[in-house]
């Protein structure tokens, strides 16, 4: 069944998200490069309009970035590189590393760019709000389904009693992604990338951004997205 929220925008099922995915690889010839650089300048770009360092009360503005084992771990990664070029002080902690050129290129980019990446999780919330102003969940996105596995859940258990804001990619990590999770992650920011999943309706933060501006009219159309314009030559916009 289609669904739609305030803006009018559609809101889309696990099943057809992975379609539209697949179709701007096979039919559009875009690669996963190509549209994750794109998809991490989105989320870094929400961040900056969203969090800007003069807001954090920290001396620096700390950003700890958790990357999952898939393509929204590598949004996150490309996000981190941007953040750091934005004038942000960012902190990847990146537990399962996929090795494939792509993500091992990702790494690399951000070590060179003196980005530090955690050998281990801050065992405490407490610890987390103490270092950092903001963290940007990027465990994981569409492709999840069924209960939580190790190292993640105990991982998710610790980020749902931080205090300190969570800005997350795609889908706030643990949520189904159709139904939600009221137990889960409840994130100030989320950032949908292409569309909104139907899981974005049950989102209570204070920021919604669309992201992911590379979505040819053509296929907009075909799986009816309905997108609001982006403003000017933005590559975010803020839904209502
Ligand atoms: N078209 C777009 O909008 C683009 C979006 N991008 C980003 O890519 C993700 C989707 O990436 P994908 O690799 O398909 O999957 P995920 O990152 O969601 O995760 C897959 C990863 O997670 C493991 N996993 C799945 N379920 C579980 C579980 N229950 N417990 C533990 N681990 C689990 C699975 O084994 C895989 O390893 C999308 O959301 C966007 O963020 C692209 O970057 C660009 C195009
Ligand atoms: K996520």
């Amino acid at each position: 069944m289609a669904s739609s929220g305030r803006s009018g925008v559609k809101h889309l099922s696990q099943e057809e998200a992975q379609a539209i995915d697949q179709e701007l690889f096979t039919e559009y010839k875009f690669s996963v490069d190509q549209l994750m650089e794109l998809a991490g300048l989105s989320c870094a770009t929400a961040i900056a309009k969203a969090y800007p360092p003069s807001s954090f009360t920290k001396s620096e503005p700390t950003v700890l970035i958790i990357c999952g084992p898939g393509n929204n771990g590598g949004d996150g990664l490309v996000c981190a590189r941007h953040l750091k070029m934005f004038g942000y002080e960012p902190t990847i902690y990146y537990p399962k590393r996929p090795s494939k050129a792509l993500f091992e290129g990702l790494t690399t980019q951000c070590q060179k760019m003196d980005i530090p990446f955690l050998s281990e999780f801050p065992s405490e919330a407490m610890l987390i709000d103490e270092l950092y102003g903001l963290v940007v969940d990027a465990i994981f996105g569409f492709s999840f389904k069924g209960a939580v596995r190790e190292p993640f859940g105990s991982i998710l258990r610790t980020l749902e009693q931080v205090t300190i804001p969570i800005a997350s990619i795609d889908i706030p990590s643990g949520w189904d992604v159709e139904k939600g999770n009221p137990d889960s992650l409840q994130p100030d920011m989320l950032i949908s990338l292409t569309a909104p999943k139907k899981a974005a309706q049950h989102f209570t933060g204070r920021y919604h951004f669309l992201g992911g501006r590379f979505v040819p009219m053509a296929l907009q159309k075909k799986y009816s997205l309905n997108l609001p314009p982006y403003p000017e030559t933005d590559c975010v916009l803020l839904l209502p």
